[in-house]
């Protein structure tokens, strides 16, 4: 075998997108040293002129790559189970376990299908859950989204039971009212349909703190109303349960086109107009970063960012703001969606996916990842 088809054989072999040749390929090891780094192009002139390369000892990468753990070494962090929170919805029929259909895999569960659900996943390892209710009952739903705190509503009994039953489980529970508002808006309306922004972020303070009360470790408000973490902060303080309740904020939640599948499993797709108002335009790094730097000044323990994938940039801004800051991100219902579709038309692998997107969101700078694949990272991170 020729030098240069040999060097052309190592370069296919580790293009990994080119097609395989059905002649064998030498094995690296049997390769002259000074070959490894020459590429085809270049190897033309260097050969011609016979240059020596022996001691260009910069352009040598791969032997820091070539072995599995010394691949793991490169990343700055890996995924470890404990950054994993799942989402759960939980609806306020006990026996519900339906199937959304837009959220391959997703149930809505009633109160008595979550601890079995759960138990297999929490012996697996699962740290943490994040809870959003569903109020299925007709009447259950008002201008005020009253039934938000509601004692016996989905969310403050599967706290109960959670905290029960899980005990080292960490709750965090979505706070908005959209789930729970007759116009499935994130507060409460002015007549002009818009937000009446003080009334809002009185009551999602209030639902915040009844959510604590009844156990959560964490609130996480999602509604986007200006000075809600300062006003829950407040609250917190004044009920004497600061000290015990994590203040996570969807700080930078930007509008789009991905919540689709969740306002399909939450039912709580607004019934006029859109929340483009109060969630940032995409385009909007400028605001993300004055709203990053906001809720850390009102008290926020965590800095959030959401979506996830379509703003690693924000995600890396929240970090460099907010250094001393835990940073999550959300990789939200369109985006696991989309990994499900493409995978399905053979696209790409789905595991393989699901780890590149999420080590790339840990790239960026989060240290906490609210993922619909945590079940199966669970499994995947075991192997
Ligand atoms: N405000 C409620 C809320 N909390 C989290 C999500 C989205 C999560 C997801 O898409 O997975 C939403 C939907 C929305 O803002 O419309
Ligand atoms: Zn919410
Ligand atoms: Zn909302």
């Amino acid at each position: 075998m020729s030098f240069s088809s040999l060097v052309q054989d190592l370069s296919i072999r580790e293009g990994g997108n080119a097609p395989r040749r059905s002649r064998p390929v030498p094995s690296v090891s049997t390769i002259d040293d000074r070959a490894s780094h020459i590429s085809r192009n270049t190897y033309a002139s260097t050969a011609a002129t016979s240059v020596s390369i022996a001691g260009d000892i910069s352009s040598q990468l791969h032997g820091g790559y070539h072995h599995p753990l010394a691949r793991a070494w490169q990343a700055e962090r890996q995924l470890t189970k404990s950054m994993l929170i799942y989402p759960l919805f939980i609806s306020d029929d006990e026996n519900d376990e339906t199937l959304i259909p837009s959220l391959p895999g997703q149930y809505r569960r009633g109160l008595n299908k979550l601890v079995p659900f759960l138990e297999p996943l929490v012996h697996k390892g699962l740290r943490s859950v994040i809870l959003f209710g569903v109020p299925l009952k007709p009447g259950s739903k008002d201008a005020l989204g009253t039934s938000a705190d509601d004692p016996k509503g989905p969310v403050i009994q599967a706290i109960r039971l959670l905290k029960q039953r899980f005990p080292q489980l960490f709750i965090t529970v979505d706070v908005c009212l959209c789930e729970y508002t007759s116009h499935g808006h994130c507060g409460i309306l002015r007549d002009d349909g818009t937000l009446n922004n003080q009334l809002s972020v009185d009551r999602i303070s209030d639902v915040s703190v009844a959510y604590a009360l009844a156990g959560a470790h964490c609130v996480a408000p999602s509604d986007m109303n200006d000075g809600r973490i300062r006003a829950i902060k407040l609250k917190l303080i004044e009920e004497g349960i600061a000290h015990k309740t994590l203040l996570m904020s969807y700080a930078a939640k930007f509008s789009g086109c991905l919540y689709g599948p969740f306002r399909d499993a939450a039912g709580s797709a607004p019934s006029f107009g859109d929340r483009k108002c109060y969630q940032l335009p995409p385009g909007g790094r400028g605001l993300a970063r004055r709203a990053i730097v906001r809720d850390i000044g009102e008290g926020a323990d965590i800095i959030m960012v959401k979506p996830a994938s379509q703003y690693l940039d924000i995600i890396s801004d929240a970090k460099e703001l907010g250094k001393d800051l835990p940073v999550a991100a959300y990789h939200v219902s369109g985006e696991y969606a989309m990994v499900h579709a493409a995978a399905k038309a053979g696209v790409f692998d789905l595991k393989t996916m699901a780890f590149e997107v999420t080590e790339g969101i840990l790239r960026a700078g989060a240290t906490i990842v609210i993922s619909y694949f945590t079940p199966e990272f669970l499994d995947w991170l075991d192997n």
